[in-house]
C-alpha cells in the first residue's frame, strides 16, 4: 500500500465469456491510485472498460485479478458484512439518476434511509436531516413526498448528491454522472458536486469520455484504451505529457474542436 492512498488497484484485470463461451479480457492490469481529497479523471472512449473499473470499486462486480486497498486495507475480497462499512465511505453516482430510484419511494424515503439503516436513528430525526440534505442541493422540502417519475433528471441527480453526501464519505465514484443531462443541468451539477466537495474534502474518481471537462476539474487523469491505463497526466500541461498515441488523438481532437468554435465564433 503506497502512503497517503485512500484507494490503490494493483494489477486489476476482469474478463467476461463472449457469445462464442471465449473469455474476453475488458480491464487489464490497472493500478491506480487515489490520495485523500484528490479528484482523479479516469477518461477513454466508449466500450474501454471504464464502467467495469467503476463497479469493480464498487464492489458490484468481482475483479478477476489483482487487489484492491481502502485505506490501508485490503479489501479485494469483502464479505457482506464488510461491504456495508465499506458503503459508508464510498459511494457511487451513476449515470441515469432513474436507476437508482426504486419507483415506489418518495424522495424523503430514499433519503432518510442511510440515516436509518447505517446510523440508527430514530424515524423523526433521519427525517430532519433528510430534509436538510434537500435544503444543501437547493430543492424545495415539498420535493420530500416526490416520487421519482415526478421529478426532471438534474433534481433527481441532485437527491442522488444529496444522499450521498449526507454520508459523508471519503471517496465518491461518478461514472459519468452528467452525461445523461441536458448540458445547461450538467454545469449546475459539476458546481454542486464541487461546492460539496469545498465542503467535504472527499477524494472522488470521475469517470467521463470528456478530457476537456477532466482536463478542468481534476487533479490528475488516468487514459484508458481497451481496458488499459496507457496514460496519467498529472499537470497542467497535458499535451506535453500525452505519450500513447490515443491520448495524442483524444487531445487533438479537442483541439481541433476548440480551433473550429473559435473560427465560427470570429466569422
Ligand atoms: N456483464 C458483461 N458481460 C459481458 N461483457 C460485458 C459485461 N459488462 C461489460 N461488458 C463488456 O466490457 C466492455 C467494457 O464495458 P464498459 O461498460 O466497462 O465500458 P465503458 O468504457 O464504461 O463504456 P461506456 O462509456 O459506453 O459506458 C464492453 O465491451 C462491454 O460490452
Amino acid at each position: 500500500m503506497k502512503e497517503n492512498a485512500i484507494l490503490e488497484l494493483k494489477g486489476i484485470g476482469k474478463q467476461y465469456r463472449d457469445h462464442k463461451g471465449d473469455y474476453v479480457k475488458v480491464v487489464e492490469d490497472v493500478n491506480l491510485i487515489i490520495k485523500p481529497g484528490e479528484c482523479i479523471g479516469l477518461v477513454g472512449e466508449s466500450g474501454c472498460g471504464k464502467s467495469t473499473l467503476a463497479r469493480i470499486i464498487s464492489h458490484l462486480t468481482q475483479a478477476s485479478e489483482g487487489a484492491m486497498f481502502f485505506k490501508g486495507e485490503d479489501i479485494t475480497h469483502l464479505q457482506r458484512k464488510n461491504l456495508k462499512q465499506y458503503y459508508k465511505q464510498v459511494q457511487m453516482i451513476f449515470q441515469n439518476p432513474l436507476d437508482t430510484f426504486s419507483s415506489r419511494m418518495t424522495m424523503g424515503q430514499y433519503l432518510a434511509e442511510p440515516f436509518i439503516n447505517f446510523q440508527r436513528m430514530p424515524k423523526r430525526e433521519a427525517y430532519a436531516h433528510a430534509k436538510a440534505l434537500l435544503q444543501m442541493v437547493n430543492l424545495e422540502s415539498h420535493c420530500m413526498k416526490k416520487y421519482p417519475n415526478e421529478l426532471s433528471g438534474g433534481q433527481l441527480q441532485r437527491i442522488v448528491i444529496a444522499r450521498a453526501m449526507g454520508i459523508k464519505p471519503s471517496l465518491i465514484i461518478c461514472d459519468e454522472c452528467t452525461s445523461a443531462l441536458d448540458v445547461s443541468i450538467q454545469k449546475d451539477i459539476i458546481e454542486l458536486l464541487f461546492d460539496m466537495k469545498a465542503q467535504q474534502n472527499y477524494a472522488s474518481l470521475f469517470i467521463t469520455h470528456d478530457i476537456a471537462l477532466a482536463e478542468n476539474i481534476c487533479d490528475r487523469i488516468y487514459i484508458m484504451y481497451e481496458g488499459k491505463l496507457v496514460d496519467m497526466l498529472a499537470s497542467k500541461n497535458i499535451m506535453a505529457e500525452a505519450k500513447h498515441p490515443y491520448t495524442k488523438t483524444l487531445l487533438n481532437s479537442v483541439l481541433t474542436l476548440n480551433n473550429y468554435t473559435q473560427k465560427v465564433k470570429v466569422s
